[in-house]
């Protein structure tokens, strides 16, 4: 049966404030604009009805894509911000997903699919109602230089969207400078970061510009930020108040124009509990959050992104696969993904690799699954006479690519990664893996 959900319209902040004390709401819808009965200052009025909401989930809408409104409406708490005027399945989606990210059903936004999904969007691939969200999202933040806070699981691209937000915005003319505070030695980060003055330590023979300064007028990506030192987030956060930066063994200040963006897969409101984390640091770079959705919670996407990793490496290795049969679908569409589209490219990645072609069916796909054991376990077929000479592991062959990329630009990590085509953080990233595997292995 469908429940049409009951709708109460206040015509007045006032009106607005008193239904909410008498009543509990799933979701508040609240016109920007109608809240100045209730405000002295432009903010005041949201954070009022936030106050009151008791648990509701608050959309605030406002007229044109005003950038100042949504920043001021998410600082105020609430959920999410919509422009006006917006079409009823697109508002009704909008709360669907909303209704969804924070465990509510999502027959609160009456789900209608969006009638025509974009199938892929700035290195994204992905048509659920989900991705659909995200795209929007980030097409409405990529304009703005306000600070960008994305957060996800292990592997759900939250480095493909920092790059989307920086391609699609104002400064994808300039450099997109990406750091991974995981990745780089705490002694290091500073000069990582902010760079050294010649003479600065033993070692620094000359002077040298940090990834802020790299990314002057561009985008500065800082990955992992829950990794990083407690004394340099309050050099970080010097660095938002003030937009100036002076590198490791020098006195003057430097002015740099960058927009931040900053991704972290951790709980960052625990580790601020925990004080792990500077709350005046957190509130400065969470003004405009992105949540990226696990794999599992968009399971249309599995088969989508599937098809596209095979069609990529397949043309990488030269070879014909038919797809997936009818059982390979299903078990990986049953799968729970731990490791996100990161372990399913991996997945798909090794099956194109081992195998010469044909349709992937679940005896391949269980013999390539060396990672999450989520498959029933089946015998590998033997490998054929001609791919039998020395193969080293793949892991071993990307690590000697990119070390010979980085020895070939002085150990420049930021050059080497974009002659590679891929982000800094990426080399970061893996090179903390291979030292992992070094150890275990
Ligand atoms: N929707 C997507 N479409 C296509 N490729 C994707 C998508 N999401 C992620 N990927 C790919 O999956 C891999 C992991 O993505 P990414 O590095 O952005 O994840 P992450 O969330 O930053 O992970 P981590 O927290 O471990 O750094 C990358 O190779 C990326 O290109």
């Amino acid at each position: 049966m469908l429940c049409t959900p009951a709708v109460t319209l206040a015509k007045s902040g006032r009106e607005a404030l008193d239904m909410l004390r008498a009543n509990r709401f799933d979701i508040i819808l609240a016109d920007m604009p109608s809240l100045n009965d209730i405000a002295e200052r432009d903010d005041e009025g949201m954070g009022r009805v936030v106050r009151h909401a008791e648990g509701a989930l608050v959309v605030a809408m406002a007229g044109g894509a005003s950038v100042t409104a949504a920043v001021s409406a998410m600082r105020s708490g609430a959920h999410d911000y919509v422009t006006k005027p917006i079409a009823g399945p697109t508002l009704a989606t909008r709360i669907g997903e909303l209704a969804q990210r924070h465990g509510r059903p999502r027959s609160l936004g009456l789900d209608t699919s969006l009638p025509q999904a974009v199938p892929d969007f700035a290195g994204f691939v992905g048509a659920s109602n989900a991705m659909q969200f995200i795209y929007e999202q980030i097409g409405r933040v990529a304009t703005s230089s306000a600070p960008v806070f994305i957060t996800g699981e292990s592997g759900t691209g939250k480095d493909v969207c920092a790059e989307a937000l920086h391609s699609q915005g104002p400064r994808s003319g300039k450099r997109f400078v990406a750091i991974n505070c995981a990745a780089i030695p705490r002694d290091l980060m500073e000069s990582e970061l902010f760079g050294v003055a010649r003479g600065a330590f033993t070692g620094a023979h000359e002077d040298r510009k940090g990834a802020a300064e790299l990314a002057d007028g561009g985008t500065l990506f800082l990955d992992e930020i829950g990794e990083m030192d407690l004394s340099l987030q309050s050099k970080l956060l010097r660095f938002l108040q003030t937009g100036t930066i002076s590198r490791v063994g020098e006195a003057s200040m430097r002015k740099v124009d960058v927009r931040v963006i900053c991704a972290t897969n951790r709980n960052p409101l625990q580790m601020i509990t925990e004080r792990k984390f500077r709350e005046d640091l957190f509130y400065r770079l969470h003004v405009l959050p992105i949540h990226l959705p696990p794999l599992r919670q968009r399971p249309t996407d599995i088969m989508v992104l599937a098809r596209h990793f095979l069609e990529r490496y397949a043309r990488e290795e030269h070879k014909a696969f038919g797809g997936f049969s009818n059982e390979a679908s299903q078990q990986l569409t049953a799968a729970d993904w731990p490791g996100n589209v990161r372990q399913l490219q991996n997945l798909v990645r090794r099956i194109v690799v081992m195998f010469d072609g044909g349709e992937i069916d679940i005896g391949m796909l269980n013999a390539a699954d060396i990672e999450s054991q989520a498959f029933a376990p089946v015998e590998a077929p033997a490998p054929r006479a001609e791919t039998r000479r020395a193969i080293l592991p793949m892991w071993q062959q990307e690590q000697k690519i990119i070390e010979d990329a980085i020895a070939a630009f002085s150990g420049n990590i930021s050059m080497a990664a974009a002659a590679l085509e891929i982000s800094p953080s990426t080399i970061y990233r893996k090179r903390q893996s291979w030292a992992e595997m070094q150890k275990a292995g």
